[in-house]
C-alpha cells in the first residue's frame, strides 16, 4: 500500500509553481535570461553521484579510502563539538533530502576526520571587515602584516548549497516537458525555496548575517535567499559571514580552498600583504582576457571591475591580456647548446622571463606561477646551482601549500636534499 503511494507520488510531473508570494520571491517568467553563473549551463550541471546520471555512481569508488558508515553514524542531526551548527542545520533541513543525494551525504559523513574543528589562523585578529570604498561595499582588510602562505581564516560557512543540486532537480520526472527557459526558471525558484527553508532553520544571528550580505540578483528572478547565495557563494556555494565579504581582484592576493573534513573554507595569502591592504580573491578564471573576465563578473554585479587602476587602463589591460594568454600555454624547456651569439644557458632565460612577468601581473595565485617555479628549480638543480635552487624554493614554499595544504618537498630545502635529486645526477 505504502509502496504504491510512493510510486504514484514519484510519477507526478513537476508543476510550475502556481501560488507565489511575490513579496518573498519575485518569480516571473522571462527574467532568467541573464541570470548568469550556474544558470547559463544549468542543465549540464549534475550530481556526479546521482545513480540516474552517472554510471560510476552505481558503484561509487571515491579516490580516498573511506570507511563505511556505521548505523549509529547516520543521525538526523550531527553534533559538532564546537557548537556551530551550520551544516547540522543543512542536513536537518528539507533541502538535504531534496538536494543532496544519499551518495554525496555518505561521501561527506565518511570523510576521515569529519567534522573536526577548523584550523586556528596563523595570527589572531589578522583582518577587519570594513568599507572598501569606491562603491565596492564592504571588504576584508589586513589588520596586521600577513606573510605569504599564512592562514588568514578557516571559516565554517553559515550555509552550504551544493552546486550539484540543480542536477537532482533536473532529473525529476516530467521536467523535460518544459522549455529550457522554463526549466531554468523552475530551478531558480525551487532552489530559492529550498534555501529559504534552510535559512529559516538557521540560528537567528546567522539569519541576520545572511540577509545583511550583498544581493546582486535583485532583478533576475532570484529571490532574496537565492540572490544572496549566488552573489556570495564560494566553491559549491558556501556562504560565510566573513569570507563572503572578500571582494574580487584580477590579481588576487589570497586564495580559498574547501575542506570537507572541517567543513570549512580556508583563506591563505599567496604573497605578503602589508597591514591595511585589502585582501582579494578571484571570482573568475584569472588567466582569461579582460573581456572574458568582465563577462564572468557581470552576474556578481561587477561592471566595471574596480580591482585596480591597471584593470580599467586600456593599454595596460591589452598587455596583460597578451601575457595571460601566453601563461595558459606552459613552457616546454629542454637543455640545449646556445645558438651562435647567444649567452650560455639562454634557454633558462625563457623561464626567468615568465616568472618575472607573472610577478609583474601579481599572478602568484595562478597555477602557472607554481609550475614555473618548479621548472626553474629543476633547471637549477640540473645546472648544479644550489644557491639558486634555494632562492626559488623559498618562493615556491609560499605558494605550495595554499590550495591543497601540501608541504613543499623536503628535497628542495637543503643542499644535501638537492644533491640527491635525480636531475642533479643527470646534470653531473
Ligand atoms: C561577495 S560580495 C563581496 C562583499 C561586498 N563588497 C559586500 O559589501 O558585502 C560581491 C559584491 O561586491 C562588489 N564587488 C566585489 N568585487 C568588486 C570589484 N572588483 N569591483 C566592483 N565591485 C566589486 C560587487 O558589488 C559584488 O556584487
Amino acid at each position: 500500500m505504502t509502496k504504491n503511494k510512493s510510486k504514484a507520488k514519484k510519477s507526478k510531473p513537476l508543476q510550475t509553481p502556481s501560488t507565489v508570494d511575490s513579496k518573498i520571491i519575485p518569480f516571473r517568467y522571462g527574467v532568467v535570461e541573464n541570470a548568469g553563473r550556474s544558470f547559463q549551463n544549468t542543465l549540464s550541471v549534475y550530481d556526479p553521484f546521482h545513480p540516474k546520471l552517472s554510471p560510476k555512481a552505481k558503484n561509487p569508488t571515491p579516490s580516498h579510502p573511506r570507511r563505511p558508515l556505521r548505523k549509529h553514524e547516520r543521525p538526523k542531526r550531527i553534533d559538532l563539538h564546537d557548537n556551530i551548527q551550520s551544516e547540522a542545520r543543512v542536513w536537518r533541513s528539507r533541502m538535504t533530502y531534496r538536494h543532496i543525494s544519499i551518495h554525496v551525504k555518505h561521501f561527506i559523513l565518511s570523510t576521515p576526520g569529519f567534522p573536526r574543528a577548523p584550523l586556528p589562523p596563523t595570527n589572531p585578529d589578522a583582518y577587519q571587515i570594513v568599507d572598501a570604498g569606491g562603491g565596492k561595499g564592504l571588504g576584508m582588510f589586513a589588520a596586521r602584516d600577513i606573510r605569504a602562505v599564512d592562514l588568514v581564516v578557516d571559516e565554517r560557512p553559515m550555509m552550504v548549497v551544493p552546486g550539484s543540486s540543480t542536477g537532482v532537480l533536473a532529473n525529476k520526472e516530467g521536467f523535460g516537458k518544459y522549455t529550457e527557459e522554463q526549466q531554468k526558471q523552475i530551478l531558480l525558484y525551487e532552489m530559492g525555496r529550498a534555501i529559504e527553508i534552510a535559512w529559516s532553520r538557521m540560528p537567528e544571528m546567522h539569519q541576520r548575517a545572511f540577509m545583511e550580505l550583498k544581493n546582486a540578483h535583485e532583478q533576475d528572478g532570484s529571490g532574496p535567499h537565492m540572490g544572496r547565495t549566488r552573489t556570495n557563494g564560494r566553491i559549491d556555494c558556501a556562504i560565510c559571514k566573513d569570507i563572503s565579504r572578500i571582494n574580487h581582484s584580477c590579481s588576487p592576493n589570497v586564495v580559498f580552498s574547501w575542506h570537507i573534513s572541517s567543513f570549512s573554507v580556508r583563506i591563505r595569502a599567496v604573497r605578503d600583504i602589508p597591514s591595511g591592504s585589502e585582501m582579494t580573491i578571484s571570482y573568475c578564471r584569472i588567466l582569461d582576457s579582460a573581456a572574458e573576465r568582465a563577462k564572468a563578473l557581470a552576474p556578481y554585479g561587477i561592471d566595471p571591475c574596480l580591482c585596480s587602476l591597471a584593470c580599467s587602463d586600456f593599454v595596460k589591460s591589452n598587455i596583460s591580456d597578451e601575457r595571460r594568454a601566453r601563461f595558459k600555454d606552459p613552457l616546454k624547456l629542454s637543455p640545449k647548446p646556445p645558438e651562435p651569439g647567444e649567452p650560455p644557458n639562454a634557454w633558462v632565460q625563457l623561464a626567468l622571463t615568465r616568472l618575472q612577468e607573472l610577478e609583474e601581473e601579481n599572478l602568484q595565485a595562478a597555477r602557472e606561477y607554481r609550475r614555473t617555479l618548479v621548472q626553474l628549480i629543476h633547471i637549477r638543480v640540473f645546472l648544479l646551482d644550489v644557491q639558486k635552487v634555494l632562492y626559488f624554493a623559498r618562493k615556491l614554499k609560499a605558494v605550495y601549500k595554499v590550495k591543497d595544504e601540501e608541504e613543499m618537498p623536503e628535497m628542495y630545502t637543503s643542499g644535501e636534499g638537492i644533491e640527491r635529486h635525480p636531475y642533479w645526477m643527470m646534470g653531473e
